[in-house]
């Protein structure tokens, strides 16, 4: 339950709808309870009148009397229909303002997990997975409105109706008030350990349909490995078996539904029964009058439900508490990599220097860079090459500050990058990471990301000078043209060289390129370092690489392994070295003599 103060600041955030919908449902409370009386009342003028009605003998006087009672039951019936209105009419502003109210929280707390999310570090997404992340953004958020909005509306309207009723019956009668209410907790019981297991076997039905999902979005994915290695069939059985221990877990749900309504019909009879069992007795005693018996019986009905829901809330506010204590374990989470207090901005140039960096990541202790001493003056072209796995993208990542080095510093232009603010360093840096990612979104917003409100033309020109404009005007509806599930599907090397473009757009004066090229023919390669190298002119440009860009004058290049810098210089200086460099440059010369691309 503690879990649940979390939503405190929201209630008193919509204070005002809470207290008017707490005060409509008293109204509407307060309506619904003239029915039973004004039945009493009914019923309490035809017995004492019968008897007088019957010994009249002149059919006159008869007549009139009819006349009056009929009289008397229309107003009653007026009377009882204006008061369901009202109350009906209170209902409605009831559900208006509590669920209203529900709805608006639950949107403020989305936005704030959404918001909260996008702060978070890398780190945090490596360590939970995507589908952990939208089950607490959807189906936890989901059942904390459960807990605003309906739970609330029922508590409170069982309370007030419980406490009116209960108050009018010991008015009537108290033994027969407590015979009557005797079994509801026993309905109230019953209901929450019936719902406990509806919800249980709901929640198995809902990850083995999330598993079917999965199954059936993978093997859509993978349908061309799937068909190649004709694996059709098994993946048939695959998803069949899925299905079938689902099916299973309905079945199993649909019988424990079929007998929750029964169950309940039983509980409400026999309350009824025993109302009217024991009321009958009383009316022969003498005690109560036949009104009563019959304000009982509706008072009774009228109960049904709020004893009914004491259940449902129960639950209701048990799996609300367990939801909120997860989005609250996210929403607890501080990023490590945030702003310190005092961040400033500052005008970036280009220049770079490690300074004895050494980092290790931190949830699988891999040491991806170890003492590495690096210094790049603005405006220089640096190479940066090594094996697979030797740091390369690492060394990317620490200078846009994705993680912070267990040791040394990560300075540019003479700042370190934990005193800048997060916004002012990532704004003046273009990353173009080696795994691409574009948005279902057209080509041209795609490449405007790098510039948001950029106008066509820039667009247009950051595409041709990533050598990928010919490319999108073949496309029918060249940079408007959708990507995505519904779009066009893109080649590896397309997407590479739109998300190069993005990165041209930002223009700032420090780039990174993570492999970027890795997908793209030897002839467009040569285009784009053909392009680059006019628009790098007087930027600072770090190229990770795993292959020797002979055309490219770099100033520096530094070769990488396992996290240390083994070799650096020139290209002649490195070739000069006879080290892994040259043995690199020699391979991919004799590749290229044999037409061999890598
Ligand atoms: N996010 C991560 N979490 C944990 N370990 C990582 C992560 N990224 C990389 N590593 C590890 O750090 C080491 C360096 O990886 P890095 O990606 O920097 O190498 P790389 O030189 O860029 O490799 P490649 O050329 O294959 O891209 C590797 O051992 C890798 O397994």
């Amino acid at each position: 339950m503690k879990h649940l103060a979390a939503l405190n600041t929201y209630f008193l955030k919509y204070k005002w709808r809470l207290i008017l919908g707490l005060l409509f449902t008293a109204v509407s409370i307060v309506f619904s309870v003239f029915q039973p009386i004004m039945v009493r009342q009914i019923f309490d003028l035809l017995s004492h009148n019968l008897d007088e009605y019957r010994l009249l003998s002149d059919t006159g006087l008869k007549g009139a009397f009819r006349a009056d009672f009929s009289r008397i039951l229309a107003f009653y019936g007026v009377s009882i229909l204006l008061f369901a209105l009202l109350s009906g009419f209170f209902l409605f502003l009831q559900r208006q303002t509590l669920i209203v109210m529900s709805r608006h929280i639950e949107f403020d707390l989305k936005n704030a997990i959404y918001q909260h999310y996008q702060k978070l570090d890398l780190n945090f997404f490596k360590m939970h997975r995507t589908g952990d992340l939208m089950s607490r953004i959807t189906e936890d958020v989901s059942r904390v409105r459960m807990y605003v909005g309906p739970a609330i509306m029922y508590a409170s309207r069982t309370v007030f109706l419980i406490v009116i009723i209960v108050y009018l019956m010991l008015q009537v009668n108290p033994l027969l008030t407590l015979y009557t209410l005797s079994p509801l907790p026993f309905l109230a019981l019953t209901i929450y350990y019936v719902n406990t297991i509806i919800h249980r076997k709901s929640e198995k039905i809902q990850s083995e349909l999330s598993n079917i999902t999965s199954i059936a979005q993978e093997s859509y994915s993978g349908i061309r490995v799937i068909k190649s290695y004709v694996q059709e069939e098994a993946s048939t059985a695959h998803f069949q078996e899925a299905s079938e221990t689902y099916k299973q877990s309905s079945i199993s749900l649909a019988k424990t539904d079929a007998l929750f309504q029964p169950v309940m019909a039983l509980m409400i009879g026999l309350s009824v029964i025993l109302t009217i069992f024991i009321g009958g007795m009383q009316v022969i005693a003498g005690n109560i009058t036949v009104g009563n018996l019959a304000e009982f019986v509706i008072y009774v009905n009228m109960l049904m439900f709020p004893f009914l829901s004491i259940g449902m809330v129960a639950s209701m506010i048990q799996r609300a508490a367990a939801s909120q204590q997860r989005i609250n374990e996210f929403l607890q989470i501080t990023p490590v990599i945030a702003d310190a207090p005092s961040a400033t901005t500052a005008s970036l140039e280009g220049g770079v220097h490690l300074d004895n960096v050494t980092f290790t990541y931190p949830h699988t202790g891999i040491t991806a860079l170890k003492e590495v001493n690096l210094r790049i003056a603005p405006g220089q072209k640096v190479a940066v090459i090594g094996r697979t796995g030797s740091g390369k993208s690492t060394l990317a990542q620490l200078l846009i500050r994705m993680y912070d080095p267990q040791q040394g510093s990560v300075m540019l232009d003479g700042h370190d990058v934990r005193n800048l603010r997060l916004e002012s360093l990532r704004s003046q840096i273009s990353y173009v990471p080696q795994d691409v990612f574009l948005f279902s979104d057209s080509i041209a917003n795609n490449i405007r990301f790098g510039g948001p409100g950029a106008d066509i033309q820039l667009v247009q020109q950051a595409a041709r000078q990533a050598s990928v404009e010919k490319d999108i005007l073949g496309f029918n509806e060249g940079f408007e043209t959708e990507i995505g599930e519904r779009g066009v599907t893109l080649s590896g090397g397309q997407k590479q060289r739109i998300s190069i473009a993005r990165a041209l757009l930002k223009n700032p004066d420090l780039l990174i390129f993570d492999d970027c090229l890795s997908a793209v023919d030897a002839r467009t390669e040569k285009e784009i370092i053909g392009n680059l190298y006019a628009y790098l002119k007087n930027k600072t440009a770090i190229i990770i690489t795993h292959r020797i860009f002979s055309l490219f004058e770099f100033d520096k290049i530094i070769v990488l392994d396992e996290g240390k810098i083994v070799e650096e210089g020139t290209h002649d200086e490195l070739l000069s070295l006879n080290g892994y460099y040259s043995e690199l440059y020699a391979r991919q010369q004799s590749n290229e003599d044999d037409g061999v691309t890598e």
